[in-house]
C-alpha cells in the first residue's frame, strides 16, 4: 500500500466515524441550510439537469434540495454503479418505488430507469468524506466518482459536506477529480486550484 493510500484510509475512517456521531438535530439543521447554500451557485436558476446523491453513512443530506428541484420541475439523477466501477446517472422523480437498493445497501434508480449520459448533466453535485477549500476531494474509497468524471469537462462539480470535513490539505493522487465548488450547511466555496 502506498504512503497516500494509507494515509487516506485512516482519514476515511475518522471522518466517517465523525459524521455518523453527528446527532440528528445537527443533521436536520445542515440539511435545511444546505438547500440555501447550493442555491447561491452562478446562474443556479439556469441548470436544468444536475446529479445529486442519497445521503449514506452520516453524509450531509441532499434530500430538501431534491425536493425542491422537483417542485420546480428540473431533472434530478442519481448515481447507478457499474460493473467496471464507474458511475451512470439515473432519472428520479422522487418516489421510492424507483429505486432498489446496491450492493453497498444505498439505493440507486432501477435498471429500467432513463439515464443520462454523464457529459450532459449541467451539474453534479458529490458527496465526500472530506474536501479543501482548494477543491481536492476525499470519497468513500471506490473510486467511481474519479472514474466517471476523468476527462469529463461538461457538468460542474459541486462537493456537498460539512464544514467538519474541511482540511487545510488531503492527500492527493493523479487521478483524483478537482471540485469547482464546495456546498457546506454554512457557506458555498468557490474553489481555486
Ligand atoms: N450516498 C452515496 N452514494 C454513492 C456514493 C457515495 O459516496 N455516497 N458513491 C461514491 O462513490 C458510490 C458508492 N460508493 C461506495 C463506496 C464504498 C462504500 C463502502 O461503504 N465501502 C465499505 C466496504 C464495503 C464493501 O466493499 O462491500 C467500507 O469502506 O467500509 C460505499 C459506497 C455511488 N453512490
Ligand atoms: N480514472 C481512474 N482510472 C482508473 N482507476 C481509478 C481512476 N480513479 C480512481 N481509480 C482507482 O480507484 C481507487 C479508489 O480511488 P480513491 O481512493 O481516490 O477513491 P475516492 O475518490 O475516495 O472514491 P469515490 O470517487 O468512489 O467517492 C484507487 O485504487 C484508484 O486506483
Amino acid at each position: 500500500m502506498s504512503d497516500i493510500t494509507a494515509t487516506k484510509s485512516e482519514l476515511r475512517r475518522q471522518l466517517r466515524a465523525a459524521r455518523r456521531a453527528l446527532p440528528p438535530a445537527t443533521q436536520h439543521q445542515a440539511r435545511d441550510r444546505l438547500s440555501h447554500t447550493v442555491t447561491q451557485l452562478p446562474d443556479w436558476h439556469l441548470l436544468q439537469r444536475i446529479g445529486l446523491y442519497l445521503a449514506a453513512d452520516g453524509e450531509i443530506d441532499p434530500s430538501l434540495l431534491a425536493e425542491q428541484l422537483l417542485t420546480e420541475g428540473k431533472q434530478v439523477y442519481l448515481p447507478v454503479i457499474q460493473d467496471d466501477k464507474t458511475l451512470q446517472f439515473g432519472r428520479w422523480q422522487g418516489s421510492a418505488d424507483e429505486l432498489i437498493a446496491n450492493r453497498y445497501g444505498i439505493s440507486e434508480p432501477r435498471p429500467e430507469s432513463t439515464r443520462a449520459a454523464t457529459a450532459t448533466l449541467d451539474c453534479i453535485c458529490l458527496p465526500l468524506v472530506a474536501w479543501s477549500e482548494t477543491g481536492k476531494r476525499l470519497g468513500m474509497g471506490g473510486g467511481y466518482y474519479d472514474r466517471t468524471l476523468a476527462d469529463l469537462s461538461g457538468p460542474l462539480r459541486v462537493g456537498l459536506g460539512y464544514e467538519m470535513q474541511r482540511e487545510d490539505a488531503l492527500p492527493g493522487d493523479a487521478w483524483d477529480v478537482d471540485l469547482d465548488f464546495v456546498a457546506t450547511e454554512a457557506a458555498l466555496y468557490r474553489c481555486r486550484t
